[in-house]
């Protein structure tokens, strides 16, 4: 429920799908496509396809490996992965189970510098090459799915992990950075059943989420000038995530940004937003972007509704230069823990090689930003 749902009606939801449904691909034949190569070039670090890991808080919801399936996944298959600020284990554990695999950081932005500037070094120090801030969810979407319930993942001491480990957000409550996985069940529905009990380390639980939720919901006052603060702390590349206006594509070439996320976080916060693939094809037609991109000064990467090969193909060929993998993965856990992530990858990634090549193509590249080309938009 949780994860399937999205804002209000699932408008933004079934407008992401059903834009792909709208690009179509236009196969060509007699090209010799024995030898393909879905390498991918990402800020100068070369990966064996265009796919990433979304980052997708909460786990602890799901399974009991929680964030470490994921970056264990990842890490076997050299996809990359990134960390969400929800999590439901620490920084330095997560970073553990992907181990020498590459992986991201992705940031709610905490309302206190201190805080920022805490998340920021142990993410460095934890091996996160790049810092990915999601604009898009100051606070969460109106989601009536999740009302009858009153659910809210925080709220219930789950995903707070990056919050209850980190020394300086928890010194301004008066306490130690604690462990939680070792006091807690991650599961929500046992949390709510030991907090009714009365158990003291549940109702500590769900006191430290609630105080996590206002220091991650406050940040609604950020403006693009407190980008400064990120771009000055952080040294390595630095991503937006839920970018869909060409006008906020372009204002990021004027705050030292690196790369763009185009995303609606998967239709879960404005109801009736534009399908993120037709954000992508606008962006896209900004000269501005257009040539950022082309001098390597904008990177630009592209997420909400990906569920096959072809779609890769299609947010390719509109200009983005990788894409993130969010729900898909995510069921493959539930369904069967990292074995089931690594099964929705290896499927994604054969998918888009076998449809690579009988489209006509040989690597990416050729396709890359070329949707003039092969792609046709119908009507459905
Ligand atoms: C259950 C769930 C939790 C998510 N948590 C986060 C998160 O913590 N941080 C974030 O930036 N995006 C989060 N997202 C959004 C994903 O990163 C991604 O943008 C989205 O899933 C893409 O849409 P799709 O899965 O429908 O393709 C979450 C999405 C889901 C479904
Ligand atoms: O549910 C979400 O989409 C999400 O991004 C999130 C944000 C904060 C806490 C938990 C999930």
């Amino acid at each position: 429920m949780y994860a399937g749902g999205s804002a209000g009606t699932n408008s933004t939801y079934r407008a992401n799908l059903r834009a792909f449904e709208k690009f179509r691909i236009v196969p060509r034949m007699l090209v010799n496509a024995t030898v393909r190569n879905l390498e991918t070039t990402i800020f100068g670090v070369k990966h064996s396809s265009p796919v990433f890991i979304a980052p997708i808080g909460v786990q602890g919801i799901f399974t009991a490996e929680a964030e470490l399936a994921p970056a264990r996944a990842g890490k076997n298959l050299g996809v990359p992965f990134i960390m969400s600020t929800a999590s439901s284990r620490s920084i330095e554990d997560v970073a553990e189970a992907n181990g020498d695999g590459y992986r991201w950081y992705q940031l709610y932005w905490p309302a206190s510098n201190d805080v920022v500037l805490s998340i920021l070094s142990r993410a460095k120090a934890s091996g996160f090459s790049a810092l990915v801030v999601t604009l898009d969810t100051m606070l969460l979407g109106w989601r009536p799915h999740d009302l009858p319930s009153s659910y809210i993942p925080f709220g219930h001491g789950v995903g707070v992990q990056v919050g209850v480990s980190d020394p300086v957000f928890m010194a301004r409550l008066g306490r130690e950075p604690v462990n939680q996985r070792t006091k807690f069940p991650y599961d929500s529905a046992e949390m709510d059943r030991l907090y009714v009990a009365g158990d003291k380390d549940a109702r500590d639980g769900v006191f430290l989420g609630t105080e996590w939720l206002k220091e991650c919901n406050s940040g609604l006052f950020r403006s693009w000038e407190d980008l400064k603060f990120l771009r000055d702390n952080w040294d390595g590349p630095l991503v937006l995530k839920g970018i869909q206006s060409v006008q906020d594509a372009e204002k990021c070439l004027d705050h030292g940004v690196d790369g763009i996320i185009v995303s609606n976080h998967g239709g879960r916060q404005v109801d009736g937003a534009i399908p993120s693939l037709y954000a992508l094809q606008r962006i896209m037609r900004s000269p501005k972007v257009k040539a950022a991109q082309a001098s390597g000064k904008l990177t630009v990467l592209f997420d909400s509704g990906i569920r096959t090969g072809p779609d890769i193909i299609k947010a390719l060929a509109l200009g983005a230069q990788a894409v993130l993998l969010g729900r898909p993965w995510l069921y493959g856990g539930v369904v069967a823990g990292q074995d089931g992530i690594e099964q929705v990858l290896r499927h994604t990634m054969a998918d888009l090689d076998a449809t690579l090549g009988l489209s006509g193509f040989t690597s990416l590249n050729e396709l890359q930003g070329k949707a003039e080309d092969f792609l046709v938009e119908i009507d459905l």
